[in-house]
């Protein structure tokens, strides 16, 4: 097999949307045909793989998960190697993310444990969400891991640091999409239309004030309007207006608290603008839980292993699907340090490369011992 550094750039060239990684899933099958096949069961599932390790003597299944799917940004790294997909970019590390799942089923395929290992190659992280289907599917259902393991790239931390926390890692997350539907008109004829674009400034900064007087300080949440639409001409009264946003919190209560606010602020507007107004929540992720027993005993693992310095983190107010996984099957995910200056999201993230040996070694040793009979 090619070497892990230039598997990763050729992930990251063809960095594709949820759903519709057919390359990526190509060139994964292409890479895992490759390995030794006498331990191997090869599942294709949608547009990503399931593929088991057959274990010497198993007791249990683990599971490694990856997400597999990159996003829309116009990508602005200096790299040979950036996005061939105009207008996307694997800027949420899971080129990254692959390549480790990659270069421990290129390990274990050669030199299987005692357990079996499941590795979920999950499209849709970004969203719409490929974990639940594929966490309800009926592969999923025969493999029925006993514990599952992840991690996600962590820009702010050094090479050589993992950062991970008992309980609560990620928040619950939930998509936002509001249309806002007025009478579009002459922009010299304001009295004989309702204009979507005052609208929506009206809801967007009403919005902000959810977090801000609504919920208790002490219980943390974002609503973020990442994107706004509206309009078709600067001498045009916008008919149409549209939201689109993220809400991010800490528990499901606080969550339903936030969406019963925006619908009431959307009353508010629909009937100060004598508008239309339609809601979509989009998807919606469950919070990643990490099993404490678990997550305590990696840390302690991951502590006594060279090279590693364990950070015990705070919760953050990313979302994962992950959590799906963790809601049916304990385990964990925990944040992989790779050290750059650009945050997850961003056009000109880039990761530091050897982070990816650093997890590979680690995940290594922990999958082998946790997977070992008699220890
Ligand atoms: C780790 C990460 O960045 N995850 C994404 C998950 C997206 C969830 C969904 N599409 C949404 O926008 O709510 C994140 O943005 O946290």
């Amino acid at each position: 097999m090619k070497p892990l550094i230039e598997i990763r750039k050729d992930l990251h060239r063809i960095p594709e949307l949820g759903f519709q990684e057919f390359k990526t899933q190509s060139y994964l099958l292409n890479l895992i045909s490759t390995l030794p096949q006498d331990h191997l069961e090869v599942h294709p599932w949608e547009t990503g793989i399931f593929v088991k390790v057959k274990g010497k003597r198993p007791a249990k299944t683990i599971a490694y998960r990856t997400d597999i799917d990159g996003l829309p940004i116009i990508e602005e790294t200096d790299y040979e190697f950036s996005s061939v997909h105009e207008g996307m970019m694997h800027a949420c590390g899971h080129d990254i993310h692959m390549t480790i799942a990659i270069g421990l089923l290129s390990h274990f395929a050669a030199d299987p444990i005692d357990d079996n290992l499941l590795f979920i190659f999950q499209p849709a992280e970004e969203g719409p969400g490929g974990a639940l289907p594929m966490r309800e599917s009926e592969l999923f259902q025969q493999f029925k891991p006993d514990l599952i393991t992840a991690l996600h790239i962590a820009p702010e931390y050094p090479v050589g640091t993992i950062g991970v926390k008992e309980g609560l890692l990620f928040a619950n997350t939930s998509e936002l999409f509001i249309d806002l539907i007025g009478k579009g008109g002459h922009a010299a004829y304001p009295h004989h239309s309702n204009d979507m674009v005052v609208a929506a400034s009206h809801l967007v900064t009403q919005l902000q004030t959810i977090v801000a007087r609504n919920l208790d300080p002490l219980d943390s949440a974002v609503v973020t309007i990442g994107k706004i639409t509206g309009g078709t001409k600067q001498n045009i009264i916008a008919e149409r207006a549209r939201l689109e946003g993220t809400i991010r919190t800490l528990s499901p209560e606080a969550m339903l608290k936030v969406k019963n606010r925006i619908e009431a602020l959307i009353q508010g507007i629909k009937s100060g603008f004598e508008c239309e107004a339609v809601i979509d929540y989009g998807s919606n992720y469950r919070q990643v839980d990490n099993e404490p027993a678990l997550t305590r005993e990696f840390m302690e693992f991951a502590e006594k292993s060279n090279g590693v310095e364990v950070i015990e983190c705070k919760e953050a107010m990313t979302g994962e699907d992950y959590g799906y996984f963790l809601e049916k099957i304990p385990g964990f995910m925990f944040w992989l340090g790779v050290d750059t200056p650009y945050g997850l999201h961003h056009s000109k993230l880039k990761p530091q490369e050897e982070a990816i040996q650093h997890a590979v070694d680690l995940l290594i040793q922990y999958l082998t011992y946790k997977g070992k009979r008699n220890k």
